[in-house]
């Protein structure tokens, strides 16, 4: 398979590298990554370890491609998928926190099918990713159901050694997913507090509070996720998770703009909508926001 990775820094460079061992794998990264990838090859170390030669490229256009895996930020969103419409690509999966994929949907000719991961990444130098756990890209129809596409590329994920996983449930899967996030991004990044902190009880009730909003906006979008399951797959999230630091944590630290847009505003707007107010999810976004603004950010 033809495999473009649009947004090749952590995630991207480890599941495009992975990808390398079996595809033609081409990584749209940003200089020096893209040029020491082309020039050395690219290593992967941690929990999976090996050396690749994929194509890498700061070109973002004029790619031929039968998938193209979207890696950037989900606030890079709108920019990647204006890139890709001028490129020949048969599908496009995301792979990002938070909901993107109607930006991708309504800017492409190209099928886009939902994903999710677990693998953790961090591209340590231009070059060389470190692939800190192995975790699980789950994928499959945007609005669920059978999906041969899906299937495909599940089957070429797995032959090269991606632990992939095709769901017919992926509408309830990423409202679950976003309210996990909802729920631990957002509080964790403004008490800087890693994630097992969520445990005690009054930061333990926003996170639940944030997630239930998001299961019933899931609901107001017709997709079955109950209070109860958003609530404990928060719990569950923060007791296995518990000595991470967020990647919203992690962007907050390090100065750099969070996903909270199509984490927490994407909830608030998506309430909006259906005329409904999330007033946990809102008050988190605007003080994300505000910080946000106020380091320049924004
Ligand atoms: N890093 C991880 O372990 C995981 C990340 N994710 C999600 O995956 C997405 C990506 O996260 P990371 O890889 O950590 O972020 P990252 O910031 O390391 O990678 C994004 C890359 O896209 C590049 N990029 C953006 N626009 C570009 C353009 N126009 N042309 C070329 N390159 C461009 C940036 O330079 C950057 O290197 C996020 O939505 C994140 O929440 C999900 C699961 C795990
Ligand atoms: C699951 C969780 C909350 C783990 O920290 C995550 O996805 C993130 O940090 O972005």
């Amino acid at each position: 398979m033809r495999i473009l990775v649009f947004g090749a820094g952590s995630l991207g460079t480890l599941v495009g590298g992975l990808l390398a061992s079996v595809h033609d794998v081409t990584l749209v990264a940003r200089d020096p990554h893209a040029a020491r990838v082309s020039s050395a090859g690219l290593d992967i170390v941690g929990a999976e370890s090996t050396h690749v030669s994929p194509t890498a490229t700061t070109a973002e256009t004029g790619h031929d491609a039968d998938l193209a895996l979207v890696t950037v930020k989900s606030f890079d969103t709108a920019r990647a998928a204006d890139a890709l419409a001028d490129c020949d690509v048969d599908a496009v999966l995301s792979l990002q926190n938070g909901l993107t994929e109607a930006t991708l949907a309504s800017r492409l000719d190209a099928p886009a099918l939902a994903g999710t991961a677990t693998y953790g990444a961090r591209l340590v130098e231009p070059g060389r990713v470190e692939c800190t756990g192995v975790g699980r890209v789950v994928l499959g129809a945007l609005d669920g159901g059978p999906d041969p596409l899906a299937e495909r590329v599940g089957k070429a994920f797995r032959d090269a050694g991606v632990n992939a996983l095709v769901a017919t449930d992926m509408p309830r899967r990423r409202w679950e997913k976003l309210a996990v996030n909802a729920g631990i991004n957002a509080v964790t990044a403004l008490s800087r507090v890693e994630n097992g902190a969520l445990r005690s009880s009054d930061a333990n009730d926003l996170a639940h509070r944030a997630a239930r909003e998001t299961a019933r906006v899931a609901r107001l979008e017709r997709v079955s996720l109950s209070n109860r399951v958003a609530r404990e797959a928060v719990d569950r999230v923060v007791e296995k998770t518990a000595a991470n630091r967020s990647s919203m944590l992690q962007d907050v630290a390090a100065e750099k703009r969070t996903e909270v847009d199509a984490i927490n505003g994407a909830v608030v707007d998506i309430a909006a909508e259906h005329g409904f107010e999330v007033p946990t999810n809102r008050t988190l976004a605007a003080l994300l926001r505000a910080w946000e603004r106020g380091a320049g950010l924004r």
